[in-house]
C-alpha cells in the first residue's frame, strides 16, 4: 500500500485497560482523527450501537467478507471474530485524516505486514489489581468473562515490545496527553510532511 496523507495508528492493550476511554476523549478534542469501525462477531453489550463501536456481524457474514478479501486484516479473539474492512480506513488517509484500529496484537502483525508507516501504541494498566477493578467497574462482563480476560491480558500485554509507543495509563488526564502528543508529533514527519505538501515543496526548491 502506498503512503498516504494521514497517519495509520494501532492502538492494542488488554482489555479494560483504557482504550476506548483514550481514543473517545482524543476524538473529542483532535478533528483530525478519526477510529476505524470494526467488524465484529460478538454481541453488543449495552449502549452500544451497530455502526458506532462496532459493525455487529453474524459468523456466516464475517466468513464471507473473508472470501471476498473484503478485510485489511482479521483475528479471532475469544470466541469471536474482529477484522477491519478496506473501505474503513482508505477514504479517510487519503484525505489526510489520522485513523486509529483499536485492535489486538495478532492484527497489528498483519497491519505492520501491509503497512510499514502504520505508528503502534500500546496501553498498559498501571497493575494488574486496577486492571480487574476496571474490568469489574465497567460492569459489562460477568465474572467467568472477567476472569478469562485478565488470563489473556498476561498474553496481550507480552507484546508491548512490537510497538513503537507505550504509555501507562494511570492518570488518565495524563495518558490523554502523552497520547495526543504522540499524534501531533507524528503529524511533523518528514515522510508525512512530503505526501501532504508535495506542491509547496516543489515550490520552494524550484529556484
Ligand atoms: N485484529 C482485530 N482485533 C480487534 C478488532 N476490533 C477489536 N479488536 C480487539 O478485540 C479485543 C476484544 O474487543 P472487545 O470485545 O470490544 O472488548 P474490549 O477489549 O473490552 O474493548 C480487543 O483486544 C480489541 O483490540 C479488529 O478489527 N481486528
Ligand atoms: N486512567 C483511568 N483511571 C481509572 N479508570 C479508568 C482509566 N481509564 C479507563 N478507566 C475505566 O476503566 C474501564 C475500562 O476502560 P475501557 O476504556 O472500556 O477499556 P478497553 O477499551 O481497553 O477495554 C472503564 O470503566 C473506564 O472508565
Amino acid at each position: 500500500m502506498d503512503k498516504k496523507k494521514g497517519n495509520l495508528f494501532i492502538l492494542s492493550a488488554p482489555s479494560g485497560a483504557g482504550k476506548s476511554t483514550l481514543y473517545k476523549a482524543l476524538l473529542k478534542q483532535d478533528q483530525q482523527v478519526r477510529i476505524s469501525v470494526s467488524h465484529t462477531t460478538r454481541a453488543p453489550r449495552e449502549g452500544e450501537e451497530d455502526g458506532r463501536e462496532y459493525f455487529f456481524t453474524d459468523p456466516e457474514s464475517f466468513l464471507d467478507m473473508i472470501a471476498e478479501d473484503a478485510f485489511f486484516e482479521h483475528a479471532q479473539v475469544f470466541d469471536n471474530y474482529y477484522g477491519t474492512s478496506k473501505t474503513s480506513i482508505f477514504n479517510m488517509l487519503e484525505q489526510g485524516l489520522d485513523v486509529i484500529l483499536e485492535i489486538d496484537w495478532q492484527g497489528a502483525r498483519q497491519v505492520r505486514q501491509l503497512y510499514s508507516e502504520a505508528i503502534g501504541i500500546f496501553i498498559l494498566p498501571p497493575s494488574l489489581k486496577a486492571l480487574e477493578e476496571r474490568l469489574k467497574g465497567r460492569a459489562t462482563d460477568t465474572d467467568d468473562v472477567i476472569q478469562r480476560r485478565m488470563a489473556k491480558a498476561v498474553d496481550e500485554m507480552s507484546h508491548y515490545k512490537e510497538y513503537d509507543f507505550v504509555i501507562v495509563n494511570d492518570d488518565l488526564k495524563d495518558a490523554l496527553s502523552q497520547m495526543a502528543s504522540i499524534f501531533m508529533a507524528m503529524r511533523s514527519k518528514t515522510s508525512v510532511i512530503e505526501q501532504k505538501h508535495t506542491n509547496l515543496i516543489n515550490d520552494l526548491l524550484s529556484m
